[in-house]
């Protein structure tokens, strides 16, 4: 008599049995920049300098009056004066210098991308061959394969891991690419995702105009970094520590803002615009919808001055008016206006730098016996669109090495 075969298990009892138990968390921080470090007050005269415009003081006046405003100290760039010098092509946008630029980032990018990966692996205390899925975002570039292909053999990740390259997705790829994240760790039963976002600002980078206000913007906000993330659930103890535990992600689209902001490839890089006045306003009058929609249905409800904050900070105007409007304590956009000032705005890479410092900051507030369990991530980009994603504070909030 043959053996009775063992029953083949439903459809659903496999579907069941490839899910993560309990939700995705994240499980460690890295972050990276360029090594040229240029101080806000200098910026003006190492940019008019760098591209022969100093006989420009009128111009140079208005930069420097808008500059204080912005809420930026000092950031980080991969341009040098040297590099500008070797490509006078890059100060006039009517020159064709895409490729050029392309050739830049192309290596630069995935080299910054690594170093920050490193740092998140290295803190998450396994191999990264152990990393089965990769999410990688910027909008500097536009190659195939890309920094998600790259960054294989810089890191030494398994030649079968899953890779999801985003391009192009401005200020909120940072939440998307952890968005994405969340739903592979919670649907991948043991994944670990390497959340991984980069930007160089050498795309944007042009000659000063007069008449063109978003230049200055481009010119006087933006920074280079790079900023990745472990996420996983159902950590593995004693190697794995959840830092936060992401309770669930939102996307939403601010009605009629459509040209708010915008961005597209041309042959002298990025063009685009950023209606500077309307942003912080459209922000402003939407934020408090955005939150009730995704706290409500998760029966949060907390007070916004109860919660804790890591907000992107686009420039300071927009987390005045988000102040503002919630009505928050002062420290509560601390997190934010730190990595602001400390390195501009660095589009999506930005907020992953203000959880880095979310994370510092909840560490001595737990010392001291009172930080916020419950919070908000809120980015805003293109669309304009608001991603959000309520966390939960573990009590795990050691700092990166
Ligand atoms: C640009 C600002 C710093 C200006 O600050 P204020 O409004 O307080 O300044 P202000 O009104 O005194 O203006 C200072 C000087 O700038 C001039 N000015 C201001 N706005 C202007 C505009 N839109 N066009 C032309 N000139 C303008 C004023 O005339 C004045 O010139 P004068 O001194 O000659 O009189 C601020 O509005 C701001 O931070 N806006 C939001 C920026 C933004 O959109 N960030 C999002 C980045 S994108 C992002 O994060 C998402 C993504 O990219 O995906």
């Amino acid at each position: 008599m043959g053996s009775v075969p063992a029953a083949t298990p439903s459809v659903r009892e496999i579907w069941r049995a490839q899910r993560a138990d309990g939700p995705a968390a994240v499980l460690a921080i890295g972050t990276a920049n360029p090594a040229h470090c240029v101080p806000q007050d200098e910026f003006p005269d190492f940019y008019f300098r760098a591209t022969n415009s100093d006989h420009l003081t009128a111009l140079k006046g208005k930069f420097k009056r808008v500059f204080q405003k912005l809420g930026v100290e000092k950031r980080y760039l991969h341009h040098t004066e040297e590099l500008l010098r070797a490509h006078p092509e890059f100060l006039d946008d009517e020159a064709a210098s895409l490729d050029a630029r392309l050739d830049i980032v192309a290596t630069a990018v995935p080299e910054l991308a690594a170093e920050a990966s490193k740092k998140a692996i290295s803190e998450w205390g396994r191999p990264a061959a152990d990393i089965t899925h990769l999410v990688v975002t910027t909008n500097s570039g536009a190659h195939i394969p890309g920094v998600d292909f790259r960054l294989i053999p810089l890191l030494g990740l398994r030649p079968s891991v899953r890779r999801t390259m985003l391009y192009l997705n401005g200020c909120f790829a940072g939440s998307a690419a952890l968005r994405l994240a969340k739903d592979l760790a919670e649907n991948n039963r043991g994944a670990r995702v390497l959340v991984v976002c980069a930007e160089l600002t050498l795309m944007l980078f042009n000659g000063p105009k007069e008449g063109s206000f978003e230049r200055l913007i481009h010119q006087g906000l933006f920074g280079d970094g790079a900023g990745a993330v472990v996420v996983g659930a159902d950590p593995l103890s004693p190697v794995e520590h959840a830092l936060f535990e992401m309770v669930s992600a939102a996307q939403t689209v601010i009605p009629d803002s459509g040209d708010a902001i915008t961005m597209h490839i041309t042959k002298g890089g990025f063009g685009g615009n950023i209606s500077t006045r309307d942003v912080p306003v459209f922000i402003g009058d939407n934020v408090e919808r955005c939150l009730h929609d995704s706290l409500e249905p998760l029966g949060i409800g907390a007070k916004w001055n109860d919660l804790f904050w890591a907000v992107h900070p686009g420039s300071s105007a927009i987390l005045d008016r988000i102040d503002t409007v919630l009505q928050l304590e002062p420290e509560k956009l601390a997190a934010s206006r730190r990595v602001l000032s400390d390195y501009g705005n660095m589009f999506g890479v930005t907020i992953i730098f203000v959880l880095d410092e979310l994370r510092r900051r909840l560490r001595e507030q737990e010392g001291a016996g009172g930080a916020p369990e419950w919070g908000v991530v809120m980015t805003f980009g293109p669309g304009l669109t608001v991603e959000t994603m309520v966390l939960h504070a573990t009590g795990h909030m050691h700092a990166s090495p």
